[in-house]
């Protein structure tokens, strides 16, 4: 993934003027940084989400309209259309992709082969607890097989235990699909746990301060987490953090 160029203004404000980013496919990179400097209008830029002012981003040669790319919403709550049952919200992208009926079926079925997902389907996504909800998101990004999953705090809405478990269902999907993600987090240890790369981010007008290498095994389990390699992973992101935000 290429972006260069990127330039970005709201009124008079500069968030990104010149920023050059290049990121490999197929792995998880997670995006951290101080508090504004434009975390979410970067993945919102690069998703086509969002229009920048000038610059160009471009996956394996290819312009993001010819990319298939699915994002998942901080506000699920916002995010699942509440007249459709989960199963119905999950089949909708692939509705509007003109797939016919039983090839959605088909899709949806190996979908959810692949992960245990103890939720029933057919009930209505306010009788779901939140992390359920998220999860039918996640599942709705993933059933059009796409390319880049953009992730913008999945689980900044959900309580801790929730968290922890949408962290590890995340990481099984990652490494049972290898699709490229991309996470933008304000909770330093999710951005390490879940990342094999972590771009951390300057105040704006807003660069590239380091791209941090997480070379840690997957899964990252609690004896990975709580292990000294993450530790100083942890220190050293902290260091740089610091020196960002006192600049
Ligand atoms: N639609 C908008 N109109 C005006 N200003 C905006 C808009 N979207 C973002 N901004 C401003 O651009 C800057 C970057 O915002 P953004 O939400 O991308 O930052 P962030 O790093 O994701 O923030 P946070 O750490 O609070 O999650 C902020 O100063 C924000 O106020």
């Amino acid at each position: 993934m290429t972006i260069r160029g990127l330039r970005k203004t709201f009124n008079d404000a500069v968030v990104y003027d010149g920023f050059d980013l290049d990121l490999p496919l197929g792995q998880f990179i997670s995006v951290f940084g101080p508090n504004g400097c434009g975390k979410s209008t970067l993945i919102n830029m690069i998703s086509g989400l969002m229009p920048m002012d000038a610059g160009e981003v471009l996956y394996d040669g290819q312009r993001i309209s010819e990319t298939r790319i699915s994002y998942v919403f901080q506000n699920y709550r916002e995010a699942l259309f509440p007249w459709l049952r989960a199963i119905d919200n999950i089949h909708y992208p692939l509705k509007v992709m003109g797939v016919p009926r039983a090839e959605r079926k088909r899709r949806i079925e190996k979908l959810l082969a692949e992960f245990e997902i103890r939720i029933d389907l057919n009930a209505y996504p306010y009788t779901l607890s939140g992390g359920q909800q998220q999860t039918v998101s996640i599942l709705r990004a993933l059933v059009t097989e796409p390319e880049v999953l953009f992730l913008d705090e999945p689980f900044s809405a959900l309580d801790y235990e929730m968290t922890m478990s949408m962290r590890e269902q995340l990481q099984k999907i990652f490494m049972k699909t290898k699709t490229t993600m991309l996470l933008v987090s304000h909770d330093l240890d999710e951005a390490i746990e879940q990342a094999d790369k972590l771009v951390l981010l300057t105040r704006r007008p807003t660069q590239v301060a380091e791209i941090v290498e997480i070379d840690l095994p997957w899964p990252r389990d609690l004896t990975v987490t709580t292990g000294d390699a993450f530790m100083a992973i942890k220190r050293h992101c902290l260091d740089r953090f610091w020196q960002e935000v006192k600049k």
